[in-house]
């Protein structure tokens, strides 16, 4: 799990734990017997700690429910052993420096990093803080306003910013555990004292109150309802006591997440987002036998909400789209939303005017389905009524190739009858997006009783690639997620006729955590 090469005097510790570094707790032994063996080794002038592929994505989030995470050596064993060497430790990262690496990372004495190598603490979005002294060793390397910003966000950076914040001393181009090889050897033997961040001063505590009341506003704005946010920052804030007195103040305000609720649903959800796009069908068919076919041109039938949504979800993929409409006026309005919401995605500064105009060149329009003779798939996005589905699905039939997927956008309909519609029932399947479609993460695939695996593991691909997350469901009235919405409908009616305002039931949904309540949501639609 973690290699030991020696180099002409420097001690190579890589980390070999696949898929992604995590720190479990046979890593966290075998880091500490390497630190242990290349201390004792007189041959031995410097460490460099690494990951094979990547660096290290942190603690090992199974462990927070086993409770393995505190048997010992913990990562704070490890953050001080690192930082204690009297042998200089340098971290080489290429990929991921996130969470309990990340704190790896800042206690090491140096830091080379690849250029496209990716930092940040994510904790807070599964519950928790960097509670191996993240919160005090950060402020103190990045100063009170960077930690501020990063801690309780869990924004990622790249590596050129992690250098203006001071994290990385030197990004490289190149291999960056031979850079950091190099440059072990070249500082062997100097002094340490002022490369062990938790001796540093933190810079910008003249202005702390004032940053800190910025933070807690920025962090209730953004993560409406989730209490890690708070705790991360006073955490942070403890920071400009001493290191011992910051790391009992992070140790408590860690203990509150460790044992909350919050921290057991969000790393549930972690877990059950990356399951969920793992499919297997009764007849034995998953996602381990069968290989999707990738989109790579794509049509979208109506230009309404749900069409242009899933048109931008597509473009943004890279996918080319024609957005097709029966009337040039309904195709000209959609065109005009869509244009509109790229306009301000601009004026956002979430993408530049050439991004934009690269994303709008692969769109196309058309009125009418006669063009459609070249496409991989069709997803069909009209108003909810069947008869109209299926005479738009005999259509497509008559006219795309045989092997071009017929996909329908609907919240409700059965797939089977819109299915019936078509000679080719295998390739039909519903894709149900939800409101707004470029920006919700959930796309509920729905397999008919005819539809293919294939079919199926090219909608899962589909799905991912264009950055959902994709649900196989059977087809029922509702699928799974109306299912549930409906129970959470029926309740705020209920609310309303007991004599609540929508509002305020709007309200409290979005104190709970909610970006919409559900009349907002229900307005959308
Ligand atoms: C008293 C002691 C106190 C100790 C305090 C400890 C303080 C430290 C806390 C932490 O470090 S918490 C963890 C912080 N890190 C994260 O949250 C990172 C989570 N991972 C990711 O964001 C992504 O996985 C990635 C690294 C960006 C890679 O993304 P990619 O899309 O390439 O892969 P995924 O599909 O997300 O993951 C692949 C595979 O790996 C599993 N996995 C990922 N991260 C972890 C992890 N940290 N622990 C355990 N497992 C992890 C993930 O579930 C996938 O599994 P499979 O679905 O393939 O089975």
């Amino acid at each position: 799990m973690v290699d030991y090469i020696t180099r002409d005097g420097v001690a190579l510790l890589q980390v070999n734990n696949p898929p992604v570094n995590a720190l479990s707790h046979n890593v966290r032994a075998e880091i500490k017997n390497g630190l242990d063996e290349a201390g004792q080794d007189k041959q031995i002038k410097a460490i460099v700690i690494s990951g094979k592929r990547s660096f290290i994505a942190g603690a090992d989030i199974t462990e927070f429910k086993s409770g393995s995470y505190s048997e010992w050596p913990t990562i704070i064993d490890l953050c001080d052993l690192i930082e204690s060497s009297g042998k200089p430790v340098v971290a080489a990262i290429k990929g991921f420096a996130l969470g309990g690496g990340h704190e790896i990372a800042i206690s090491c004495h140096y830091r080379i990093a690849h250029e496209k190598s990716k930092f940040g603490f994510p904790e807070v979005d599964i519950g928790i803080l960097p509670a191996a002294g993240g919160t005090q060793r950060f402020p103190r390397l990045v100063g009170l306003e960077a930690a501020l910003d990063l801690i309780p966000s869990g924004r990622h950076i790249g590596a050129a910013q992690a250098f203006k914040l001071g994290i990385v001393d030197k990004v490289v181009r190149g291999d960056a555990v031979e850079e950091a090889v190099k440059f072990a050897k070249s500082i062997a033997g100097e002094p340490l004292v002022d490369r062990r961040t938790s001796q540093r001063p933190v810079m910008g505590a003249e202005n702390a109150v004032s940053l800190r009341d910025a933070a807690v506003k920025l962090a209730m704005k953004k993560k409406k309802g989730m209490i890690a946010p708070i705790h991360c920052i006073k955490a942070v804030m403890g920071s400009l006591l001493p290191f011992e007195q910051g790391m009992e103040i992070e140790a408590s305000e860690g203990f509150m997440l460790f044992t909350s609720g919050q921290m057991g649903a969000l790393q549930y959800a972690f877990f059950a987002q990356r399951a969920a796009p793992k499919w297997s069908l009764p007849c034995g068919a998953s996602f381990k036998t069968v290989k999707g076919r990738p989109i790579r041109n794509a049509a979208v039938i109506g230009a309404g909400t749900m069409g242009t949504g899933i048109a931008m979800a597509m473009l943004n993929a890279g996918i080319p789209v024609t957005l097709v409409e029966q009337d040039r006026k309904f195709l000209d309005k959609g065109v005009s939303l869509l244009k509109l919401l790229y306009a301000g995605s601009v004026s956002l500064r979430k993408i530049t005017q050439d991004q934009c105009d690269a994303i709008l060149s692969k769109l196309n329009t058309a009125v009418g389905y006669k063009s459609l003779t070249n496409v991989d798939l069709v997803i069909e996005a009209v108003y909810e009524n069947m008869a109209l589905k299926k005479q738009i699905f005999a259509e497509l039939d008559r006219i795309c190739p045989p092997e071009t997927f017929l996909w329908t956008n609907t919240s409700a309909l059965d797939i089977d009858e819109i299915a019936s519609a078509t000679r080719r029932p295998d390739k039909v399947l519903g894709t149900h997006f939800f409101v707004p479609a470029y920006h919700m993460k959930l796309l509920e695939n729905v397999r008919g009783k005819l539809t293919s695996a294939e079919t199926v593991a090219s909608a899962q691909m589909f799905g991912t690639r264009i950055g959902k997350i994709p649900v196989v469901v059977g087809n029922c009235h509702g699928f799974v997620g109306n299912r549930m919405l409906h129970k959470y409908a029926h309740e705020s009616d209920f609310l309303i006729e007991e004599g609540c305002w929508p509002e305020d039931v709007d309200m409290v949904a979005e104190n709970f955590g909610l970006p919409l309540g559900p009349f907002k949501v229900r307005d959308l639609s």
